[in-house]
């Protein structure tokens, strides 16, 4: 081979690397933002990264773009490892035509797409990109086409994780909604379907970019956002970290971590930690701290539906999602936004074989004519259909009280969780006493002589009679009535046996999950 050829290629090699131009880097890092590849450089390990077609470039003409081709069309691509695992990834590149994706550049994102699929890896997108090219028109909007078909096609094979790192806007937007996670840097990434102008034009609203569809908004008021941090380099370092926890594909299991944490902790705090009072609250948080390895885990969606905590924790090593309901906030109700929270998750750790660990403590759905014309009763049903459809190992813990349809859709043991315990204080039942007295001993109270104190003496009774875990276990709805500080051992003895399930779901193409 000639010496010349040789630096020809070191020359495009340079170019592909260097990208548009310096002033276009400087701009990028002037808004606060770091470029395609050096977030590529943050989220793989160092010297892994394997790039696919960086000497692509389109052919599309008009609107002067025949003298606009610069390589990668404005997307990298390729595969590298985090912690040594494989990993693909994709990210666009703003400096060239604002990210905006064209039709060279779909066919290089479908193509890792495919590779990641084919492989069993997981794959990550970094998003910075303005959306369908406009000069591209259909072209650009046909390979967003192909962008949905395999995210959709890839759901529950490989972990797909979205990293939104600029203005995403129209199909940049709906990619990321089809995938697991969806991670956001605040101030300087946003998702919209139409930006603010658009906004203005057709509704008379003004509001700012971040207004409409900033970090803060997605993370605590839409739920789209499953993570918010304040910069890029904390972003991308949760990314790892995250992906440290999952397993490459739906056919494996997550990575196991040998644990220093003795499994045989005992958590006698446990019992200061939660009131023995139904009604006062305490924070949840704690609680998983004390049962997981190290007192960590990763809460996903912290901010939005806090009143109930889905996070990723391990247990002597293991990793479990855990779904809890949270006393702190809306005394632990479950309402439609709860429930659609936790249905997601629930149906990831199921498709990842991810054992579900369901902390309970709820006092019931809530109540209220909003949440009944909102569609509480769909969006209810969702979790109850994850829960109901999941195979993976499934225990349910009642710490406190556990009501009503409520119990039920907590991982009952009539809807499949393969074990369930409960502290000894707890109270299961239809409703709180005082709301069962009122109803089945209505007329004996409104007849007598003294209503108030025949209510408290029924109300004294229903407790005597239904109010205890006793009830439960005598029927076997409870596998067993714990000693609160025994938990974590319990647990993990418990998971240990069920790594030995199998089950099967009767065949079918898919269920028909309600919307
Ligand atoms: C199916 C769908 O995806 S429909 C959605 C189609 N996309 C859109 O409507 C978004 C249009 N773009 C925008 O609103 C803005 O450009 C934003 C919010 C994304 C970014 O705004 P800014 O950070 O101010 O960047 P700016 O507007 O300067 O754009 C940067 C460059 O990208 C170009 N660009 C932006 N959007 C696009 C696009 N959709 N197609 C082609 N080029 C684009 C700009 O012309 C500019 O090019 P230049 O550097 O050669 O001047």
């Amino acid at each position: 081979m000639s010496r010349e050829s040789r630096d020809e290629l070191a020359v495009i090699r340079a170019e592909a690397l260097r990208g548009p131009s310096e002033r276009a880097t400087e701009a990028q890092h002037a808004k606060g933002k770091l470029t395609a590849r050096e977030r590529i450089g943050l989220l793989l390990d160092e010297g892994s990264f394997k790039e696919v077609e960086q000497l692509r470039r389109h052919r599309a003409t008009g609107f002067g773009l025949e003298a606009k081709r610069p390589y990668t069309d404005g997307v990298i691509t390729g595969w590298g490892t985090v912690e040594g695992r494989t990993v693909f990834v994709y990210a666009h590149d703003f400096r060239i035509f604002g990210g905006a994706l064209g039709e060279a550049h779909a066919t290089k994102i479908h193509k890792i797409m495919d590779m990641a699929i084919s492989a069993g890896a997981p794959l990550v997108s970094l998003n910075d990109g303005a959306g369908a090219r406009i000069q591209e028109g259909v072209s650009a909007l046909a390979g967003y086409g192909g962008i949905f078909q395999r995210n959709t096609r890839a759901s529950g094979v490989i972990p797909q994780i979205s990293v939104m790192l600029g203005p995403c806007a129209g199909g940049a937007a709906y990619s990321p909604a089809l995938t697991d996670f969806v991670f956001m840097v605040r101030e300087t990434s946003q998702m919209f379907i139409t930006g603010p102008d658009v906004v203005k034009a057709v509704t008379g609203e003004e509001i700012t970019q971040n207004g409409l569809g900033g970090a803060d908004v997605h993370a605590e008021t839409s739920g789209v956002a499953h993570f918010a941090y304040d910069d890029e380099e904390t972003c991308i370092a949760e990314v790892r970290y995250l992906i440290g926890m999952l397993p490459s594909n739906n056919r494996e299991n997550p990575p196991v971590v040998p644990s220093d944490d003795p499994a045989d902790r005992r958590g006698d705090v446990l019992l200061d930690l939660v009131p023995a009072d139904g009604n006062r609250p305490y924070d949840m948080h704690k609680v998983i701290e004390e049962l997981v390895d190290d007192g960590d885990f990763l809460e996903v969606h912290e901010r939005w539906a806090r009143n109930i905590v889905c996070a990723l924790a391990r247990l002597d090593g293991h990793v479990v999602g855990i779904v809890a309901n949270q006393p702190l906030s809306f005394a632990g109700v479950l309402d439609i936004e709860a429930s659609e929270k936790a249905a997601r998750f629930v149906q990831f750790c199921d498709a990842f074989n991810i054992p579900l660990v369901t902390l309970v403590d709820v006092p019931g759905f809530l109540p209220g004519v909003d949440q009944e014309h909102d569609g509480i009763i769909r969006h209810g049903a969702k979790l109850l259909y994850a829960y109901c459809n999941a195979t993976v190992p499934r225990i349910s813990l009642i710490l406190r009280k556990a009501y009503g349809g409520a119990y039920i859709v907590m991982d009952s043991t009539s809807i499949g969780a393969d074990l369930a315990y409960a502290w000894p204080t707890n109270e299961i039942a239809v409703m709180g006493a005082e709301g069962a007295a009122n109803v089945i001993f209505r007329r004996e109270i409104a007849g007598s002589d003294d209503p108030e104190a025949v209510r408290g003496q029924l109300v004294k009774e229903y407790k005597a009679e239904l109010m205890h875990p006793y009830y439960a276990a005598e029927r076997g709805l409870v596998d067993d009535v714990i000693d609160p500080a025994g938990t974590r051992l319990l647990l993990i003895r418990s998971l240990e046996m069920l790594r030995l399930k199998h089950a099967d779901l009767p065949s079918r193409k898919h269920g028909n999950q309600p919307a």
